[in-house]
């Protein structure tokens, strides 16, 4: 058993931490694979083993314990668990194993109805509806919904699953946290995801990915857990979760003594709209992307502003070593050529006109917030500028940094299409423009054509606040700088660095201690 989240962020190599993600589709493929290659109820016999287990340890002094089973597989393992508690605490004062059965027992698949008779047999009690207020249990076991949820929960369930979401015990979820859909993340309940007690999810066979995007952090609780059940899944993963370090490597940096500035790479940001005849400013996005940008490493840092008429600032007296131009300016060198130009953030309409010439002339470019909404609906049913196509041909780097809104925008849809199903909105972003699209949020994804989409792990609550998605973007361009053209030829390899740039963004709050959340200009001290 091994716990995946809160993860311990690594230092080094590169690429450390990284676990495959199934979805319900595969995992079932893993089970039937196992289950014929083991003797009958093995697999369901070491889940109800590893949730027992992990439920003893979480709670040790738990005496009364509450295992709330759905009529299927999920619900099975809540009953053997129930079964190894009750013979575990059998006999100690106020011991207590209750079954909340829900569904039909009649209809049982046999390895939970195989699950239950262990119980009954062990002497677990079995109730049909919550226990009363005062009789609050010290554990609770959420083995309504696993795998098999995959639509709007209906029926007895609906009840159950909110009790769940409410109640004030703690509680471990078996498998997936009971309205979590394992693929995607979507939610299929109209109750709280994010729950009053502590929890924990311990996930069996395989990690799916709707447990780390969307709603599955916030549903998970504290901690996930995770227990492959003694089966190694031979069955290429739909997507991975990521913890990459490494970067950036400021050993390396160190060792580095005949290196100089032209060494590291240069960005460009522009962006930043200067407040000009419409009164509305947003140089500080522009000014935080630069920022981060130098950060991390860049050896050169350049900010376009767009000045709307408005006089340009002479330096930002936070951070003087920044460059600062006009947006014109910077466009009539041969910036956009050769250093990594990162578009968009603050660049209110006027970005629209910048586009087409950005496009034409900058082979690595990062684009984000008004970039993309210059962009249009990108959609299947629409053509494509000519200007991507050129710059598929070409071989050049394109990497886009939608939130949710930005990217239902691109899609032609609305933000709660892209929500409910994370990983398909920034593959088919990907794969339409041949680009790198890193879809932010809880569990960004990252997905490149051709190559399994990347779930970033690090990162938490703290970073939803104005000019965070700033900040990202400023280090993807610095880590695009650090890189020799090269090692970044293939999409898998672009991907990977788009990661790693997420992940250190997500690790800014890791060790965040002030009494107050972090402001995006906090996350660079
Ligand atoms: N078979 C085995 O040996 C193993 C099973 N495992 C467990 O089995 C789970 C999968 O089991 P199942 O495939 O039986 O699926 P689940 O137990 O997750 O769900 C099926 C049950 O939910 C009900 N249901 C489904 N959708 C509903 C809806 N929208 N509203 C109301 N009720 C709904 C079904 O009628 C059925 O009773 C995994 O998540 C895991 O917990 C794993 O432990 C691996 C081993
Ligand atoms: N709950 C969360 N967990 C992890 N990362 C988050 C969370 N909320 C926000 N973020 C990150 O914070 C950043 C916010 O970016 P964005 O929405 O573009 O804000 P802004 O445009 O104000 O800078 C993104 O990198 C996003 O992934």
């Amino acid at each position: 058993m091994e716990r995946i989240v809160p993860a311990r962020t690594p230092t080094a190599p590169a690429s450390a931490r990284r676990w495959p993600l199934h979805g319900s589709a595969a995992t079932r493929v893993i089970e039937q694979w196992a289950a014929g290659s083991l003797a009958p109820h093995t697999l369901m016999q070491r889940a109800g083993q590893a949730v027992a287990r992990l439920a003893r340890a979480w709670r040790p002094h738990a005496r009364h314990i509450l295992v709330v089973a759905g009529g299927g597989n999920n619900g099975g393992d809540g009953w053997l668990a129930a079964a190894l508690l009750q013979q575990h605490v059998a006999g100690l004062p106020g011991a207590r194993v209750q079954v909340w059965a829900l569904g039909d027992t009649s209809r049982q698949p046999p390895d939970a109805r195989w699950a239950r008779a262990q119980a009954l047999a062990a002497g677990v009690e079995v109730i049909g509806a919550p226990p009363a207020e005062a009789a609050q249990p010290d554990v609770v076991i959420d083995a309504v919904f696993g795998l098999g949820l995959s639509r709007r929960v209906q029926g007895s369930a609906v009840d159950a699953v909110h009790w769940l979401h409410t109640c004030a015990a703690p509680t471990l979820c078996v498998d997936l946290p009971s309205g979590l859909d394992a693929d995607s993340g979507h939610w299929w309940v109209e109750a709280p995801a994010s729950p009053p007690a502590p929890r924990l999810t311990l996930t069996l066979l395989t990690l799916k990915p709707g447990l780390f995007t969307g709603l599955g952090r916030a549903c998970a609780g504290d901690a996930i857990w995770f227990d492959d059940l003694g089966v190694s899944p031979a069955l290429a993963p739909d997507a991975w979760l990521t913890l990459p370090g490494g970067w950036p490597d400021v050993p390396a940096l160190q060792r580095a003594h005949a290196s100089h500035k032209g060494r590291r790479g240069d960005v460009l940001v522009l962006g930043g709209q200067l407040p000009g005849a419409t009164g509305v400013g947003m140089t500080g996005a522009a000014i935080l992307a630069g920022r981060a940008a130098l950060r991390a490493g860049a050896g050169r840092v350049y900010v376009g502003l767009l000045d709307g008429g408005a006089p340009m600032p002479a330096l930002d007296t936070g951070q003087p070593a920044l460059m600062l131009r006009t947006a014109e300016a910077a466009l009539a060198s041969s910036l956009p050529e050769h250093a990594v130009v990162v578009a968009g953030c603050g660049g209110g309409p006027a970005m629209a006109a910048l586009l087409p010439a950005l496009l034409a002339r900058a082979p690595r470019l990062v684009l984000d917030a008004d970039a993309l909404n210059a962009l249009g609906p990108l959609s299947s049913g629409t053509a494509l500028p000519e200007a991507w196509v050129q710059r598929r041909k070409a071989g050049w780097h394109t990497v886009l940094t939608p939130h949710p809104l930005e990217a239902a925008r691109l899609l032609g849809c609305d933000s709660a299409r892209v929500q409910a199903d994370r990983l398909a909105a920034a593959r088919t972003l990907a794969e339409r423009l041949g680009a790198t699209v890193a879809l932010k949020g809880s569990g960004t994804v990252i997905a490149a054509p051709g190559t399994p989409p990347l779930v970033n792990l690090s990162g938490d609550g703290l970073l939803a606040s104005a000019g965070t998605g700033d900040v990202l973007a400023g280090l993807i361009g610095a880590r695009l700088a650090a890189a020799d053209e090269a090692t970044l030829a293939s999409a898998a390899a672009r991907a990977d660095a788009v990661a790693q740039a997420v992940a250190a963004h997500g690790a800014l709050t890791a060790s965040w201690r002030g009494h107050w959340p972090p402001t995006a200009t906090d996350l660079l001290l």
